[in-house]
């Protein structure tokens, strides 16, 4: 990673985001009042009073913003490709055109002015990650480049409810667009997660059954879709059993960490349903179809160990120390080059991501059929009037 000073800038960001961006500011300026020299110069001092690093994309607008401001359009030439911090700083600067000094003067001290107001929202919670609120059943947290997803419903082992199933899906489009690196889902207390909520199928519309599948296949879709297109490294911290749609997500996220007391059941057969969370591909594809057979046909249950030697885990610590090995690794991980990383993440699921979406597709289709058969009701029933335990 490139070190930089306050007035010096990465390349992390690309010309057209500049400029995208700076049109955005030029729109804001026209409708602000104008900001007199003073304000600008106040901003400049403010600027050197800011305890957090803004980051290198903010630094790199500002920059661009204050030479335009006090120098009028950039007409230095271009320096050389392999001079990449210079050539950075210059992109960002040619790519204010003719804008006026004026406009930029204003948009720099409107920039600073959000930057100290969103610090000193912040202050007086020193060591307090910012915890967001509105998820009844979901804890999101923002630390050190981390949004962290957890599911919070410990006495029903993270049994994911209908409102759940929505709420993780604002979380991910919240989390895509934050200004974290990585996203981390993980469940509060003994279990990761135990999969669908089986109440869920008692929650019968005025419809029926034929109206309560097709709700269910469209948040379904929704859900899993949003799996597949999220933009940013996805870390699952599995501290626990998983069973389930939370077991076959797996597939879909970049990085799984278990602990050695996690295991990764699947049941579907034995619940009259079929597998979803594009699993039928991604199993086979991920483990080879011989055990990826046995664990969505058979519904086999396996260590943290085993689904590790499968390639289901990318690695598998000690419940003692699962939660600080996890976390160190990926503090250290949250300050490599963000846009490299989600560069890297989209090149390896773009070679996939139609045919992802065509699978999440499929396996819905055979789940509504599932959803209405005998087999699937009686399973249920029996769950929900304690006959059966998986
Ligand atoms: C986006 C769509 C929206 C609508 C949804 C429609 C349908 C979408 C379907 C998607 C496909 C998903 C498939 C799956 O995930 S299949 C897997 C479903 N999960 C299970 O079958 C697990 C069932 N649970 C168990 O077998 C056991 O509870 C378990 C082994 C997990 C734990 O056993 P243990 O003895 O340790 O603990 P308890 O059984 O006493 O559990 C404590 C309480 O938690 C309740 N519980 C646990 N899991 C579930 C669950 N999945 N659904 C509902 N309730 C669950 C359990 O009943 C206990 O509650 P009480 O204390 O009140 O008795």
């Amino acid at each position: 990673m490139v070190s930089v000073t306050w007035t010096v800038a990465s390349f992390s960001l690309s010309p057209l985001q500049v400029s995208s961006f700076l049109v955005q500011q030029m729109h804001m300026s026209q409708t602000a009042m104008r900001a007199s020299h003073k304000d600008f110069e106040t901003a400049v001092n403010q600027m050197k009073l800011l305890k957090k690093d803004p980051g290198n994309e903010m630094k790199l607008k500002l920059y661009a913003l204050y030479k335009q401001a006090t120098e009028g359009p950039c007409n230095m030439p271009k320096p050389g490709v392999l001079d990449l911090i210079s050539k950075a700083k210059w992109d960002s600067w040619n790519a204010l055109g003719s804008l006026p000094k004026e406009t930029a003067r204003q948009n720099y001290v409107e920039l600073v002015s959000s930057l100290s107001s969103s610090e000193s929202s912040s202050q007086g919670k020193p060591g307090a990650d910012s915890k967001q609120p509105g998820y009844e059943t979901l804890v999101v947290t923002s630390e050190d480049g981390i949004t962290k997803i957890m599911l919070n419903r410990p006495t029903k082992k993270n049994a994911i409810t209908t409102q759940m199933y929505q709420d993780i899906v604002l979380a991910l489009e919240a989390a895509g667009k934050d200004d974290s690196t990585i996203t981390v889902l993980t469940g509060n207390g003994d279990y990761y997660c135990s999969g669908n909520d089986l109440n869920n199928f008692t929650d019968i519309p005025p419809g029926g059954i034929e109206e309560q599948a097709k709700n269910n296949a469209i948040l379904l879709r929704n859900f899993v879709g949003c799996f597949i297109d999220f933009p940013k490294p996805l870390v699952a911290a599995v501290n626990g059993p998983a069973v389930g749609i939370s077991v076959t997500l797996l597939g879909l996220f970049d990085i799984v960490y278990a602990s050695d007391r996690a295991t990764f059941h699947t049941p579907f057969t034995h619940l009259g349903q079929s597998p979803e969370g594009c699993s039928s591909y991604t199993f086979p594809k991920i483990m080879g179809p011989a055990k990826a057979a046995e664990m969505l046909i058979f519904g086999k249950k396996l260590t943290a160990r085993e689904a590790c030697a499968q390639g289901l885990v990318t690695e598998v610590f000690p419940d003692s120390t699962f939660q600080k090995e996890v976390w160190t690794r990926l503090k250290a991980y949250s300050k490599l080059p963000p846009n490299a990383m989600r560069t890297s993440k989209q090149l390896i699921r773009n070679v996939e991501r139609e045919k992802l979406h065509a699978t999440n597709s499929e396996e819905i289709s055979a789940l509504q059929g599932r959803w209405r058969s005998e087999e699937c009701t009686n399973a249920v029933m029996n769950f929900l009037s304690r006959k059966v335990k998986l």
